[in-house]
């Protein structure tokens, strides 16, 4: 899906901005608190239907204002035309809507579009918590595979039910556990079917990732590892079934794909460990690009790929290198930067727009 406008009002400090793209390569430039980031975390409420700067919704609505809006006209891969629009308000009441409907359910929106995001802070996805590395192959798979969403709730809300059995289970001695057992076989039933979607799509991924880290980190020897949540000799089932006790003890469930991981090795080892800022943003990129790639390949469908503030710790031809390959994938790229000469290479691109933003204002450059 392709952005053909996009309507903003009363986000952060842009009152109101229409924007007609370029299908492809779009720069933005601005000074420091201009509202390039701004422009950015209001498409990526498109594609997410939240910020990737913070999780309060409340501090991107403008000041004294008490909603903002984010509408836009979109063609898919089939030259359908779409029209989406989300909308959130003080009281942390948001609304959909799709071709005119109104909805509650984000899954339908974010569905329409899939958004990435790149920015300084790309390299937590390698230096924080499992969850984010779950939730970069649970994206992936959510725009790849239509019933990924499905069974992952499903695992979710059972999961929920079976911790709920293990608290009670913990405060009393006499606690029947055959029902704990029931819900470890449900939860067992779409974990494995979540987990082999996954360790399939890491497989996929990894055939494209070997190639693009050659050229993006030819230095290093990259690899992906993927730990699935639990002992890889035993199925699902038994694997929650033999932690009971140590479960019921701590009042949560230790093992399943909660607790999945992928790690990134570097010449054998730890990826984190070994290489510097800038190379392990670079290493992202090259996650991200493979995902882009998958999705383009096995779906047809075209994304929408934001890079944000691109000159921070990449140097000029490890940023050329990553948009060049970007293109090359059909993606629309929107990028910012403080000033265009950090992206002097753009210049050999044909189909760009480049816009300036000052004080929250967004215009095409002529
Ligand atoms: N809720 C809000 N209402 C009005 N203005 C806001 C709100 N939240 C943030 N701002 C202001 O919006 C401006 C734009 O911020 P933004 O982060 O988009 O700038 P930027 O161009 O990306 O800057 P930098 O290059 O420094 O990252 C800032 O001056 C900020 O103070």
């Amino acid at each position: 899906m392709k952005l053909d406008q996009v309507q903003i009002t009363q986000f952060r400090n842009i009152s109101s901005a229409h924007i007609i793209p370029s299908p492809h390569l779009n720069v933005v430039v601005g000074q420091n608190g201009s509202g390039k980031s701004s422009f950015l975390e209001s498409l990526h409420y498109l594609g997410f239907g939240r910020s990737f700067r913070t999780s309060k919704h409340k501090s991107v609505i403008q000041e004294a204002h008490n909603q903002f809006s984010v509408f836009a006209l979109c063609t898919d891969s089939e030259g359908e035309k779409h029209k989406i629009g989300f909308l959130r308000n003080s009281n942390d009441e948001f609304q959909c809507s799709i071709n005119g409907e109104k909805s509650q359910r984000l899954a339908d929106l974010v569905a329409h579009i899939p958004v990435q995001i790149f920015t300084p802070q790309s390299s937590d996805l390698l230096l924080g918590a499992p969850n984010l590395r779950r939730r970069f192959i649970d994206w992936g798979l959510f725009h790849v595979e239509q019933s990924y969403y499905s069974l992952s709730m499903s695992y979710s809300k059972i999961l929920k039910q079976r911790n709920a059995l293990l608290k009670s289970a913990q405060k009393s001695p006499n606690f029947d556990t055959s029902q704990i057992v029931y819900w470890s076989h449900q939860l067992a039933i779409f974990g494995e079917k979540v987990s082999k979607h996954r360790v399939n799509y890491i497989s996929a991924l990894k055939l494209i990732f070997n190639r693009i880290s050659l050229q993006f980190l030819p230095e290093f020897s990259l690899e992906i590892s993927y730990n699935r949540g639990w002992d890889n000799s035993l199925s699902l089932v038994d694997a929650l079934d033999k932690k009971l006790s140590t479960d019921i003890k701590m009042g949560f469930t230790s093992v399943g794909i909660h607790k999945a991981d992928l790690k990134l090795l570097a010449n054998g080892v730890n990826a984190i460990e070994r290489l510097s800022r800038g190379q392990l943003r670079m290493l992202v990129a090259a996650l991200q690009l493979s995902q882009t790639l998958y999705l383009t390949e096995t779906t047809k469908k075209s994304g929408v790929f934001l890079l944000d503030d691109i000159g921070a710790e990449l140097d000029l031809q490890k940023r050329e290198a990553f948009i060049d390959e970007l293109l090359k994938t059909n993606t629309q790229l929107f990028v910012t930067a403080i000033e265009e000469s950090q992206l002097s290479f753009v210049e050999k691109y044909n189909d760009k727009k480049m816009f300036h933003v000052e004080h929250g204002h967004v215009k095409e450059e002529q």
